[in-house]
């Protein structure tokens, strides 16, 4: 911080100045100095540094032309490469690129990718030829150092390389590449793109025409996002559930299948949206794309008029994407899949009847007796019940018995039946439509991984190497944060602290390799954090457990048991409004996040599985075990 040096200086619109330092005073009796930053937008400002640190969070040293021979022009490929790497130069750079569309970077071996929001020339034929014939030079000759810029087929390509590599250290290693991110960062994008570099590669004909199992694991793209994407605030195809997927190879690197898991459905989504947001796309693929002699044995009306998919007032998407194509694809992918023509009925079926049950009001006579109390239905619940009744091949009466009352055991032998009130049976409901949808999710990947598994058998068993994507929600904070945002966010810390361990544990190797002489660097370490929230006995996620088992839980009693364990914990914060409300505070590593317990034990408990009448049970049943038998009896 000498005088002449240039500098970012914090403020303005774009959150960092370009300027150089044009005075800088010793503070007399401290270890400090003030300096003076000359902007260069006009003006100048000031700033106090220490002389051990000679940086302060607001004004960080400038790589300047020469240091790093790309960054006046296009940006560095590399950030590693940049002499000072600190926010403003990562920004800097980025963005410079960014504006020529290079929306690819490197940092030693991860791509950071920005998000274009709009079609980019990247992804010609050409290009992906480039990368494939640079990915097979670098296969054959460990001299050549190819000169390509940073781009995600340079990632898949590699880790098809290092799983095919028959010569290195990676033996026929399987593979991991986990796509991380925000909602709305391009996860899903990246990972379509890498899963397509990969069936080329794969591709049996060697040529990017592709065979009916490339085509396949495509395909599954399609199914799993008419069922498990929606429009949210962020993205009008937020893919609203964790997936892993394995592309599997046989000894000869060529692909033999797929396997999805899929993690954490947005459940809640089915019965309850926000504002700006839209159920699952396929209520609205199935109100654009199907006949009305489909809808009308369906019994679905317009989506104004239900209350599952009219709770935003938005029916369309932002991105100019037609339900009615996305209609038009399903049914493609399914024909491709090869699901049968029974199998695609029931899952039309299925989603028709969780929209009808929704439209099941129940209204309280508080005149009448407690069995008689809620089963008087208003006028235009009575058919949808019916209807409801009808898709899911059950009687009105039972599915209303189911909703409206519950038997509890009373001693070893007696069970005493037990009327809900309105509130309660309108949970019930939710309950049951939620269950329905998950159960149809839940066959519906389960069909497609038979199909997409189906041609492993030509694989021998112990040459089956993989590929593996991670996709999953990125770290979330919303105004109102939910049992779901704190599980996502739990999952996102542990993912973290992976990277951490192997970030920093390759550049050790990497040094011990070169014999450099190296000090150990400080990182952040969130291991504190990992079990503050699941190490037992006193992890919120033991604790929440214990609550769960106890039989009178509440969420405040949770929220109160919580303020006793951890009170004093470095990443537990509690301030006395959010006693109140029964709040709890996770400091994460990507920032502090208030967590509404509302709900919080029940969603722990998914009541529907373990203590649902003998009606919920049976529907739980059929639908949970993801098999054509199953929901062919429907
Ligand atoms: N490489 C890309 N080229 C062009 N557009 C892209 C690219 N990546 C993402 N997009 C655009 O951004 C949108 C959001 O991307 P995507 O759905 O992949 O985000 P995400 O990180 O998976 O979000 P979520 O966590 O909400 O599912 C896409 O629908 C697409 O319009």
């Amino acid at each position: 911080m000498e005088e002449g040096v240039k500098v970012w200086a914090a403020g303005g619109p774009e959150l960092w100045r370009k300027g150089s330092v044009s005075k800088r005073v010793p503070e007399a009796g401290k270890k400090t100095a003030r300096i003076t930053v000359v902007l260069d937008e006009g003006g100048t400002a000031e700033f106090v540094v220490s002389d051990e640190q000679d940086e302060c969070a607001d004004v960080k040293l400038r790589n300047v032309a020469g240091q790093a021979s790309t960054l006046e022009g296009l940006g560095a490929e590399d950030l590693t490469s940049l002499t000072h790497l600190h926010e403003p130069t990562i920004l800097y750079s980025l963005n410079q690129r960014y504006q020529s569309d290079l929306i690819y970077t490197g940092v030693g071996p991860i791509l950071l990718a920005v998000n274009p929001f709009k079609r980019v020339q990247l992804y010609t034929d050409e290009i992906l030829a480039a990368y494939r014939q640079d990915g097979e030079r670098r296969h054959y000759d460990p001299e050549y150092d190819g000169t390509l810029a940073p781009h995600v087929y340079a990632i898949a390509d590699k880790a098809y390389r290092n799983m095919t590599a028959p010569s290195n250290e990676y033996e026929h290693r399987s593979q991991s590449i986990l796509v991380s991110g925000e909602s709305g960062a391009g996860k899903t994008e990246t990972c379509k793109i890498i899963v397509k570099y990969l069936a080329i590669l794969g591709s049996k004909t060697g040529s990017t025409e592709l065979g009916t199992i490339e085509q396949q694991v495509l395909e599954s793209n399609p199914i799993l996002e008419a069922f498990g994407n929606a429009r949210t605030v962020r993205n009008d195809n937020s893919s609203r559930f964790g997936k892993y997927i394995q592309i599997i190879f046989d000894g000869y690197g060529k692909l033999t299948g797929a396997q999805i898991k899929t993690f954490l459905l947005e459940k809640v989504r089915v019965v309850k949206h926000s504002a700006m947001e839209r159920n699952y796309h396929i209520f609205y693929m199935l109100a654009a794309g199907a006949s009305a002699e489909q809808r009308e044995s369906w019994a679905m009306g317009d989506l104004e008029g239900h209350q599952f998919t009219s709770q935003s007032g938005c029916y369309d998407r932002r991105d100019g994407v037609l339900d009615s194509d996305l209609y038009a694809e399903l049914i493609e992918a399914f024909s491709v899949m090869g699901f049968e023509e029974n199998g695609k009925a029931n899952i039309f079926r299925m989603v028709a009847a969780v929209l009808a049950l929704g439209d099941v009001d129940f209204v309280e006579r508080p005149d009448a007796g407690d069995e008689e109390r809620l089963t008087d239905l208003s006028e235009p619940s009575r058919p949808r019940l019916e209807a409801a009744a009808r898709l899911l091949d059950v009687s009105p009466e039972r599915i209303l018995t189911a909703l409206t009352s519950r038997k509890i055991n009373a001693g070893i032998s007696n069970q005493v039946t037990i009327y809900l009130t309105q509130e309660q049976s309108g949970h019930a409901r939710d309950a049951l439509a939620k269950a329905v949808y998950a159960a149809m999710f839940e066959w519906v990947v389960g069909r497609t991984n038979e199909c997409i598994e189906a041609k492993q058998a030509e694989a021998v068993s112990e040459d089956r190497i993989f590929i593996g994507l991670l996709d999953i929600f990125g770290f979330e904070i919303f105004t109102n944060n939910y049992f779901e945002q704190f599980l996502i966010n739990y999952a996102n810390e542990v993912l973290q602290q992976q990277f951490n361990n192997f970030v920093f544990r390759q550049e050790q190797e990497e040094y011990e390799r070169e014999k450099i002489e190296w000090n150990f660097i400080e990182f952040p370490d969130n291991k504190d954090c990992i079990e503050l929230i699941d190490k037992k006995p006193n992890g919120i996620i033991p604790t929440l457990d214990e609550q769960c088992l106890l039989g009178k839980s509440t969420d405040d009693r949770f929220a109160r048991e919580m303020y006793k364990k951890c009170e004093g914990h470095d990443r537990f914060q509690l301030a006395p409004k959010m006693r109140v409300e029964h709040k709890i505070c996770v400091r994460h590593y990507a920032g502090k996040v208030v967590y509404s317990t509302e709900g919080i034990v029940e969603k722990n408990r998914d009541t529907l599985q373990q203590e649902g009448t003998e009606f919920e049970r049976n529907i739980w049943r059929k639908f949970w075990e993801p098999s054509e038998r199953v929901l062919g009896r429907f």
